[in-house]
């Protein structure tokens, strides 16, 4: 019987941490791993922020090819880069057990902070800069793209006074001792899917394969909350260049949701929260999303996708 499972991921540093992570997940079940490295889109177009090259799936498309054509078993991922809608042949079959979702602040200066102190801040993601222009207008956000590495060495050769990055990235990477504020997911709430790993495959993925990853690899109160999460995105029909945010936790044996989405300038919030049953995840994002489109979601996004593309 074949017992080695081909693992496709992005090369980057991360990329091959969270591969890696995840074949250590699967080495007590006793099967093998290889891990294929596959360069995507996103990796080789450095110069342009991520809204502006557009389309959806940058960083995937190149994988989920090699998941079609079989020349891999499972795709692994930042939960956060899939797009909310995979290809019908493909399923997420776990998500890893969700790392802090935070957003932080890393700085070779100490002792500074987002409410006093005036920083020339790297960071890309729409949904950032938002945030920082509605809760912290002093602050000055400075476009940054390129791996974390590159990002770091940017941060060292004092391009920027601080970067603006999730924690899980970071503590992956080892700079945790750079980490200098830790934002609250209450206000600054997380892109949807931060700080886990989702596995893809192919639907016809042999069962044994595909039951070896569900079993050693899924964290079930986690994949609840992603679900959550992503039924809210799929709804929203957002894209990863929209600034949506979306944040589901466990509260006692109920999954709550937190959703919305930001103007570019910061100056508009339109959110939702609602709990249900774990069983009912994808009515909970679909509830959060349809009620930040009634209020006034729909124009805001119509109205990013216009400035955007
Ligand atoms: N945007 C790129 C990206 N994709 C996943 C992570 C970190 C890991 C995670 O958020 O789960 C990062 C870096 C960051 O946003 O700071």
């Amino acid at each position: 019987m074949n017992k080695v499972i081909r693992i496709g991921t992005r090369g980057s540093k991360l990329a091959l941490w969270q591969a890696e992570h995840v074949a250590s997940l699967i080495k007590p079940s006793g099967y093998q791993t290889e891990i294929v490295p596959i360069e995507t889109r996103g990796d080789k177009i450095l110069n342009v922020s991520i809204a502006k090259i557009g389309s959806k799936g940058v960083f995937t498309e190149e994988i989920e090819a090699k998941l079609l054509d079989g020349s891999i078993d499972i795709a692994v991922h930042s939960a956060k880069d899939l797009a909310s809608e995979i290809p019908d042949e493909l399923e997420l079959v776990a998500f890893t057990e969700r790392e802090l979702a935070n957003d932080v602040i890393v700085s070779h200066k100490k002792n500074i902070n987002l409410a006093s102190d005036k920083l020339r801040i790297g960071t890309s993601a729409t949904r950032r800069v938002a945030f920082l222009k509605h809760f912290y207008p002093h602050q000055e956000a400075l476009t940054i793209r390129g791996n974390l590495q590159t990002r770091f060495a940017k941060l060292e050769a004092g391009d920027y006074d601080a970067l603006l990055l999730a924690y899980a990235g970071v503590h992956r990477m080892g700079f945790d001792h750079l980490i200098v504020e830790k934002i609250e997911t209450s206000y600054f709430v997380p892109a949807v899917g931060q700080g886990s790993i989702a596995v893809e495959c192919h639907k016809k993925l042999p069962f044994d394969k595909k039951d070896i990853i569900e079993r050693w690899v899924n964290h079930p109160e986690t994949e609840d909350c992603i679900r959550a999460e992503r039924s809210f995105l799929k709804t929203l029909q957002g894209g990863c260049s929209i600034p949506a945010f979306g944040y589901a936790h466990h509260e006692g044996g109920m999954i709550t949701l937190k959703g919305g989405i930001i103007s570019l300038d910061g100056q508009r919030i339109i959110k939702a929260k609602h709990s249900a049953s774990p069983v009912d995840v994808k009515a909970l994002g679909e509830r959060v999303a349809n009620e930040v489109l009634i209020n006034g979601g729909a124009t805001l996004l119509s109205e990013i996708k216009n400035l955007v593309v």
